[in-house]
């Protein structure tokens, strides 16, 4: 199953800049992933190391965002150094980009064991290559004990350069492809994260995306400045309605005339257990999210 875990909002920070590490704290994000690639120049990357360890070595709040690293390809000559100097403060996640193949997966693993770190990081990995879109499945299926695969995150940025494929609004072209890596995604039982929505002052753009990819089933949106936080976590919440019929749902098996029964009408439509037990895991959910909420909002 996907993480009971909310990751609604993956925000990325560059690892380079001070001003916006400094912000995190006061963030109300699910996950925040410190950025060593993209979005850091060659010539800065030791210094992103340095700052990115100094985050992950700082005191943490136990509700706070997870923590993931994205590090740089190993093929860079960078990612082992990023891996050495990150995983000994154990973040939450190593976000790895540009994978293609489930070797990619085995050798930062390696890796990391050949630098003798054991901690409970988890693995990330960037969909946002031909080859991996067109074949995701062994990807999610490149299951580990050492850095376990806990998300796929896709990357269309990449892809879209990689394909040729323009990223226009709606995205119809990307939808089959955004569907098979989630099919992936939960065929391997992990989470999957929407890409970023480039333009910062499309507000209204965000949440249409964000709304689209949560009927898609995606978990979270990657975001890239904090005024988009807020509308990725209202659209991957569990809305007021959804929680409405959840519970109506969970009542009507609930009631002793219906217990033998495997399926009911309920307002005119044919319900069955299986909506039932997804009706249970939303709100189960929406419980998590509302937790979290409270003790955000105390905490900060
Ligand atoms: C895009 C930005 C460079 C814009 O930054 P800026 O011009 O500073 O924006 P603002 O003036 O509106 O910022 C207001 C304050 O908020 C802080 N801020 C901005 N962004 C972040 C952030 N991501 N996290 C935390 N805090 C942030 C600013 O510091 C301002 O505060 P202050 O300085 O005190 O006034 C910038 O938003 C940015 O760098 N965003 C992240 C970019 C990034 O990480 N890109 C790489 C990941 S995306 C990607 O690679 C996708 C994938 O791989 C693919 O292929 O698709
Ligand atoms: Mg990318």
């Amino acid at each position: 199953m996907p993480s009971s875990r909310p990751r609604r909002s993956v925000l990325y920070v560059p690892g380079v800049n001070e001003r916006a590490l400094a912000k995190l704290p006061g963030l109300a994000v699910d996950v925040v992933i410190l950025d060593l690639e993209d979005s850091v120049a060659p010539h800065m990357k030791a210094e992103a190391r340095d700052r990115v360890a100094a985050v992950l070595g700082a005191p943490r709040r136990d509700n706070g965002p997870e923590l993931v690293v994205r590090i740089n390809a190993l093929a860079e000559g960078e990612g082992a150094a990023d891996l050495a100097a990150v995983l000994p403060a154990a973040p939450d996640g190593v976000l790895l980009p540009k994978v293609a193949v489930p070797d990619d997966l085995a050798a930062v693993r390696a890796v990391a064991l050949a630098q003798g770190v054991e901690t409970g990081t988890t693995l990330w990995a960037m969909i946002e290559t031909a080859r991996s879109v067109a074949d995701p499945l062994p990807i999610a299926l490149a299951q580990d004990g050492v850095l376990p695969l806990a998300a796929l995150v896709l990357g269309l940025n990449d892809l879209s350069l990689a394909l040729g494929t323009r990223l226009a609004p709606g995205r119809a072209a990307f939808l089959p492809l955004m569907m098979g890596v989630l099919a992936a995604a939960r065929a391997g039982g992990l989470d999957v994260i929407d890409a970023v929505h480039n333009d910062i002052g499309d507000l209204d753009g965000l949440a249409a995306e964000c709304a689209f990819a949560a009927d898609c089933g995606f978990d979270g949106k990657s975001l890239i400045h904090p005024a988009q936080i807020e509308i990725a976590n209202r659209a991957f919440a569990p809305s007021d309605a959804a929680i409405a019929a959840a519970e109506a749902i969970v009542d009507l098996f609930d009631r002793p005339e219906n217990r033998d029964r495997g399926v009911v009408a309920h307002d005119g439509r044919m319900v069955e257990r299986l909506h039932a037990e997804a009706a249970g895991r939303l709100l189960a959910r929406a419980r998590t999210i509302a937790r979290r909420a409270g003790e955000t909002a105390r905490d900060m």
